[in-house]
Parts: C-alpha cells; structure tokens; sequence
C-alpha cells in the first residue's frame, strides 16, 4: 500500500485528480471506478478545470460508480446517479451513455447486480477505481462484516452510515436503508485502487486500514492485499497512525526514484 500523507484536502484532492489526469494522458480509452460522498467532489472540479483547458478529454473514457441507493430513480436528488451529474459528467466531455451506476430503480435487483458485474468485465476491467472510506471503515456500501471477496450485490446500511448520510436528506424525506455496492472483490479486481481520506472523523477508520489487521470487520483493509493501491490521506486522516514519519520517508524515496526514472 502506497500512503501518502499531505497536509491538507486540498492537496488530497490536487494528488488524487493528477493520478486521473496521467492516467487518461497515458490511455484515452480508460475505464475509471468513481465515487460519491464529500471527499471527491474537489478531485472532480480539478478534472472539469482539466477537461476545460483541454488537457485531458472524456470522449473514450467508460465509468463505473462504486454504488447506489436502492429505491432512489436515477432523477432523485439524493441518488448517486444524479450527484455524479451535478458534480462531473455534465461539466465535461463524455458520453453519458458510457457512464454507469447501479439501478436504483431496478426491477429486479439480484439480476441487476449480476449484470453490472458483467458490463464491468465486458468493458475490459477497471483502470483506475476512486474510493472514499466511511468513519467504520466501509468502502462503497461495502459495511463491516462485507465478505473480503463479494461482488456486486444488495446490502442493508449500517445505523452509523444513515446517521452519516441522513445530512444529504431533508428532515421528512425518505431516506433509503438498502444499496447496491460493487463488492470488495469488485473493487479488489480493479487495476489500481486510490483511497482519499481526509479530516479527523477518518483517523480511526485510516488506521484500522493501514495498520489493523487484515478482517472484515474494516473492509478497507481489504487493500492490504492490492497490488497498486495509494492513499491519499490528510494529516488529520492519518493522525492516529503510529508509523507516520516512517510513511512518509517511503513516499519521499519514491518521488525520487519517480523523479529518475521519468515517471
Ligand atoms: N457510499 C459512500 C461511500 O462511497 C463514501 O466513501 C462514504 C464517505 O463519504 P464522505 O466522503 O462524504 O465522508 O459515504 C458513502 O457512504
């Protein structure tokens, strides 16, 4: 696990969003894991700015986002479908109709997850996958106790994540307790996987990932077994981590070897 440790979110954001960009300089055609919640909706303006001043372009990218709430249209608000919309895809150069998400609004769930699985592989595999972490270390709706191999599939919140999420609703709308998640075998199988994490509410939830054991009791842990996983964590996320200096000395050293090797 690579770990990265700079001093604030916007610098999580500026670190994350250029792994995207060389990513999509090095393969136009790339299929990119994306991610809801707070934390990557600064990395998303730094794509748009890029997208903007035509750095990189969209046109051949496919995206697959982590998860969805079930029982939420793709139109509602709060749905993931419509936050990716607000916060990325109107605002660049893709085609929507490469951009994926689970269905909400699915008949039939089971088959829905089954062929989201599928897409992911007729689509080649993912390239790079986004992740945000929740306070209990879940990773998409991926909550404690997620099977460390599952795949695409329904899952009932945890008390803690609707008490997290319940801010995105008003106070007398339904919020919903189901979701369809990729699994954490999903998310495994991606060829590289970028963690962000920043403030305070995530040391705990950083360090069970980073220096915990491998259990599924943290399914962030799971990236302990990646072979190209990088976490972008601020110095408040990374508070609590006894090996911090030792951290960042690693990272040191391979910005040097990065710097001579021209990569
Ligand atoms: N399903 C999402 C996760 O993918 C996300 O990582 C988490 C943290 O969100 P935030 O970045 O707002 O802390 O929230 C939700 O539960």
């Amino acid at each position: 696990m690579q770990i990265v440790i700079l001093k604030d979110s916007a610098s999580v954001a500026e670190y994350g969003a250029n792994i995207f960009i060389k990513q999509l300089k090095k393969k136009a055609d790339s299929v990119l894991g994306l991610a809801t919640g707070s934390t990557p909706v600064s990395l998303y303006q730094s794509l748009i700015a890029a997208n903007k001043a035509k750095q990189i372009s969209f046109k051949a990218v496919t995206t697959f986002n982590l998860d969805e709430y079930l029982g939420l249209e793709g139109t509602h608000p709060q749905s993931y479908r419509y936050f990716m919309n607000e916060q990325l895809f109107e605002h660049i150069d893709i085609d929507k109709s490469k951009t994926f998400v689970p269905p909400g609004d699915a008949a039939n769930p089971l088959e829905a997850c089954q062929a989201y699985e599928e897409k992911i592989k007729s689509a080649g595999g993912i390239d790079i996958q986004l992740l945000g972490i929740g306070r209990n270390g879940h990773i998409g709706f991926n909550e404690p106790s997620s099977g460390l191999m599952s795949r695409t599939r329904v899952k009932t919140l945890t008390k803690a994540t609707i008490e997290d999420n319940a801010r995105f609703f008003k106070e007398d709308e339904y919020q919903p307790h189901l979701s369809i998640t990729m699994g954490i075998g999903t998310i495994l199988d991606a060829k590289k996987v970028v963690l962000l994490a920043t403030g305070e509410n995530k040391a705990d939830a950083i360090l069970a990932t980073v220096e915990g054991a491998l259990t599924a009791a943290c399914p962030a842990s799971a990236l302990q077994l990646h072979q190209d996983a990088v976490l972008v964590i601020d110095e408040a996320a990374a508070s609590k981590l006894s090996d911090k200096d030792f951290y960042k000395h690693i990272e040191a050293e391979n910005q040097k070897l990065m710097a001579r090797l021209g990569l």
